[in-house]
C-alpha cells in the first residue's frame, strides 16, 4: 500500500522540506512524519492516506521539492545479482491490493539522489533501467512505446543495495528525472544567474502562459541586474529592459539598443509607466526583498514578476512562510504565487506571482 510521499530536494535542505511538508500535511488534513537525513538529497513523508495526501499536496505549491512521487514500496537488502525479481514481486503484490494494473505505466525512469553519494549510483542506475524495461515491457507492466500521459513508474536507487519503487502523475510533477532541467550555459549570457530566470520561466510557468506572458516588445524592469544573466534572458523574449543596478552592466547587453541601465537603488527606484514585468535578484534581507515586491502590485507597476529570496539563515522553511505570507498580504489583492527553490538556486528560492485573473 502507498504509505509516503517520496520528493527529491537540494542536497542540504531536507530539514527546510521535511518541515515544510510536515506543516502542509497537517493543514491538509493528512498528518504523518518525516524522514530525512541532512544531505541525502530527499525527503519521504510517512501518512497512512498518503495518496489522498498527494492529491492534497500538488507540487505546485511545494517549495523545497524539486519533485513529488507516491512511495509503492521500500525495497531494501536487495541482491545485486537479482535486483530485478523482487521489483517484479513487489509489484505483483500491489497488483493483488489493487494499487496499479497492468500497462498502466507509461514510462520508467530509474533515478537516484542529486548528492555526493547519490552521484556514484549515476552509471547503475542507467545501466539497471536499460536491463529493468525490457522485464517491464515483456510483463506488460509498461505500454509497448513510451507514453508521456500515463502514471510514471520509478526506480529510486538509494544505494545499491536499496531500492524505492514509486509513481509520479505527469500532470502534478516534474517533467524532468530527478526534477532537473537539463539547461545550457549559453556562450553569451553575461552570468550564470541566466540559468536560473530560464529555469523559472521553465519550472513557474505552463506552456500556455509562457505563450501569453512572455512576448516581444513587452516591457520589464529588472532589479539588482549587473552584470545582465537576467536582462540577457528577458531581452532574448524579444522585451525591452530597465536593469536597475548601481553595478557595471555588460557592454554587450546595451549595445543591443534593448537594455538601459539605471543606476540606481533598486528598493527606490520605480518606473514611470507600469511594466509587464518585474524580476528581481538583489541580494537583501528576504523580509525587506518581499516587502518591496509587494509595493509594485499594490502601486500597480507590473503586472508579473520573479523574485528571488536569499535564505542564509537557519530555519528557512519557517522564513519562507513568513516572506510569502507577508507579500501576499500587502499586495491588497488576491495573487497567484508560486515559489519552488530551483535547480539553479542555492541558498535561495524563486517566486512567480501574479494578479489572480
Ligand atoms: C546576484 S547579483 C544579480 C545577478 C543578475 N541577476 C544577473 O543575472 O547577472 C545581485 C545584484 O544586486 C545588486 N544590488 C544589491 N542591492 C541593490 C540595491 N539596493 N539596488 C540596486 N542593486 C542592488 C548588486 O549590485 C548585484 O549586482
Amino acid at each position: 500500500m502507498p504509505d509516503a510521499l517520496f520528493c527529491w530536494c537540494r542536497a542540504g535542505f531536507e530539514p527546510e522540506l521535511a518541515a515544510e511538508l510536515t506543516e502542509r500535511a497537517a493543514l491538509a488534513g493528512h498528518p504523518g512524519y518525516a524522514r530525512a537525513e541532512r544531505g541525502n538529497g530527499y525527503v519521504e513523508f510517512i501518512a497512512s492516506g498518503a495518496r489522498a495526501l498527494a492529491m492534497a499536496l500538488p507540487l505546485e505549491r511545494i517549495v523545497f521539492a524539486r519533485q513529488k512521487l507516491l512511495r509503492l514500496a521500500d525495497l531494501p537488502g536487495l541482491n545485486p545479482s537479482d535486483r530485478i525479481t523482487p521489483i517484479m514481486q513487489a509489484l505483483d503484490a500491489l497488483k493483488e491490493q489493487g494499487e496499479v494494473a497492468p500497462g498502466m505505466f507509461g514510462e520508467l525512469w530509474v533515478e537516484h539522489p542529486d548528492s555526493d553519494d547519490g552521484k556514484t549510483l549515476a552509471g547503475l542506475s542507467r545501466s539497471f533501467a536499460n536491463a529493468l524495461r525490457p522485464s517491464l515491457r515483456k510483463a506488460g507492466w509498461l505500454s509497448a512505446k513510451d507514453d508521456p500521459r500515463r502514471p510514471r513508474l520509478h526506480v529510486a536507487f538509494l544505494g545499491g543495495h536499496h531500492v524505492v519503487l514509486a509513481t509520479s502523475d505527469p500532470r502534478d510533477s516534474s517533467p524532468w528525472p530527478l526534477g532537473i532541467p537539463r539547461l545550457r550555459m549559453h556562450a553569451e549570457a553575461p552570468s550564470r544567474s541566466a540559468l536560473k530566470l530560464e529555469e523559472a520561466f521553465m519550472t513557474l510557468l505552463d506552456e500556455r502562459e509562457r505563450g501569453l506572458l512572455l512576448r516581444d516588445n513587452m516591457q520589464a524592469a529588472d532589479l539588482g541586474a549587473a552584470p545582465g544573466g537576467w536582462s540577457w534572458v528577458l531581452m532574448r523574449q524579444g522585451m525591452l529592459v530597465t536593469a536597475v543596478d548601481n553595478g557595471p552592466m555588460r557592454e554587450q547587453l546595451l549595445d543591443s539598443g534593448r537594455v538601459e541601465h539605471v543606476r540606481a537603488d533598486g528598493f527606490q527606484w520605480q518606473p514611470r509607466r507600469p511594466v509587464d514585468w518585474m524580476v528581481c535578484d538583489m541580494v537583501e534581507q528576504p523580509r525587506k526583498v518581499a516587502d518591496r515586491m509587494a509595493t509594485w502590485f499594490r502601486e500597480g507597476w507590473c503586472k508579473q514578476a520573479v523574485f528571488n529570496l536569499k535564505l542564509p539563515m537557519k530555519k528557512r522553511w519557517e522564513e519562507t512562510r513568513i516572506c510569502l505570507e507577508a507579500f501576499e498580504l500587502q499586495t491588497h489583492r488576491p495573487m497567484t504565487i508560486r515559489a519552488r527553490q530551483l535547480y539553479h538556486d542555492r541558498e535561495e528560492i524563486t517566486v512567480l506571482a501574479m494578479p489572480s485573473r
